[in-house]
């Protein structure tokens, strides 16, 4: 079994490749291979509703801080953190980075591309290939240091692009301990339920530029970050960013430019709800490990990504899990009589295998005990016999 989480996909390939990726600024109508047909409906972009209730807000200093975010967690599977400690000055720095890779000419980027089997470098969402239509956007994946690929791509200027990612790591990696131990904090976890994480102190997202690769700590957490990239769409509602989605990890924290895009759905598939950036804010999602590690109580959160007329939007996720060979399983302190397991054992690398071959279902692929679908999507290819279905889980 893979026990590096950048060989996950070594059996599952993707051959979409970046050459599939149009240059997007020279396209003045959307192609044909970007339109989201009548049969991707519930894909494509529709008009917010009025009145909804907003994505919780939770401001980490608060004393309430703790009850706030287990309501988030169980009710939402989302919310936003304001006072989170990360400096705006890292946010911002890291999102020079992003546009400074995205604003250079397809040949510069395509010297970063992610090979068919790798897990980092620039191309097309991994999902991509679930769907019939492309997505209006692009993007870079980091696991380890994106030394090799900065040095390609700036040969004489990357150890600045290394160190605002290495800084931007250190702090996200703090941020993500914190708000995990919040999270099962509130579902009454402790660490001494969870004999792999007691010892968190190493990440593996990036090592130090040019330095020796760091070895994986016995108990350290793994970690992704995700440049996300949407340029400005002459016919925005028919196109799409990011097709919804559940994440693979523990959580993610997002950082987005300040202009709008991410959605979440609610209320069992019925809506979209935006999640307008926050100035310093951070957007933290809930993944699927932590849904399975709370047995559903935590339900992880469908979102999306709906692109813009006029404005490029740029996003940053930190794809947050445990260390990539440990095995999750619903907490021990959340099954009993009443509450059987509801998820077989996963490790993270083994999970992203399994999201690589069924994609919407693999959750429902680890389930124990069948039920309904919780948190609302279905197999893209199984949409004709799902009207308005979009569920996971
Ligand atoms: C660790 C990972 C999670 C992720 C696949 C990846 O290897 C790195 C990119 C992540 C991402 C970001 C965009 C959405 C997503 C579904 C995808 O295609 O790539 C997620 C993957 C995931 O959470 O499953
Ligand atoms: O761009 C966004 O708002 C969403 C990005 C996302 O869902 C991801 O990177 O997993
Ligand atoms: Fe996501």
């Amino acid at each position: 079994m893979p026990s590096r989480l950048a060989d996950a996909f070594r059996a599952h390939p993707v051959h979409l490749q970046p050459k599939h990726l149009h240059d997007f600024t020279s396209l003045k109508e959307l192609p044909d291979s970007y339109k989201w047909a009548s049969d991707e409906d519930q894909y494509r972009a529709q008009p917010d509703p009025a009145h909804h209730e907003p994505v919780p807000v939770v401001d980490l200093s608060d004393p309430n801080a703790l009850e706030e975010i287990g309501h988030a967690c169980r009710r939402w599977g989302v919310f936003q953190v304001v006072n989170h400690g990360v400096p705006t000055t890292v946010l911002d720095r890291m999102e020079n980075v992003a546009k400074g890779f995205f604003s250079l000419p397809a040949h510069q980027k395509l010297k970063a591309a992610r090979s068919p089997d790798g897990i980092s470098g620039y191309g097309l969402a991994r999902i991509s290939s679930f769907f019939p239509k492309l997505m209006w956007s692009e993007g870079f994946t980091m696991v380890g240091s994106p030394l090799e690929h900065f040095q390609r791509v700036w040969p004489h200027d990357y150890t600045q692009f290394c160190d605002a990612v290495e800084e931007y790591d250190k702090q996200m990696q703090k941020l993500a301990q914190t708000l995990m131990w919040l999270m099962l904090g509130s579902l009454g976890i402790t660490k001494e339920d969870l004999n792999w994480a007691n010892n968190s102190n190493s990440t593996t997202t990036t090592t130090p530029r040019g330095g020796p690769k760091k070895e994986v700590a016995a108990g350290s957490s793994s970690a992704a970050i995700q440049l996300n990239h949407y340029p400005a769409c002459p016919d925005p509602d028919r196109a799409m960013g990011l097709a919804p989605h559940t994440d693979s990890t523990l959580l993610t924290i997002l950082h987005q430019s300040n202009t709008s895009g991410l959605q979440v759905l609610r209320d069992d598939g019925a809506r979209w709800v935006t999640v307008p950036p926050i100035r310093g804010g951070l957007v933290v999602h809930i993944g699927d490990l932590l849904h399975i590690l709370s047995n559903g109580l935590c339900p992880s959160v469908v979102h999306r990504a709906v692109v813009n007329r006029d404005r490029n939007r740029i996003s940053i996720a930190y794809l947050h899990g445990p260390p990539s060979n440990v095995r999750i399983s619903p907490v021990q302190k959340l099954v009993g009589p009443s509450q059987p397991p509801l998820y077989r054992a996963v490790t993270w690398n083994e999970y992203l295998g399994t999201k690589a071959k069924h994609f919407n279902k693999a959750l429902s692929s680890v389930r124990l005990c069948a039920a309904a679908p919780i948190n609302g999507l279905v197999d893209a290819k199984d949409q004709k016999n799902n009207n308005n279905a979009v569920k996971v889980g």
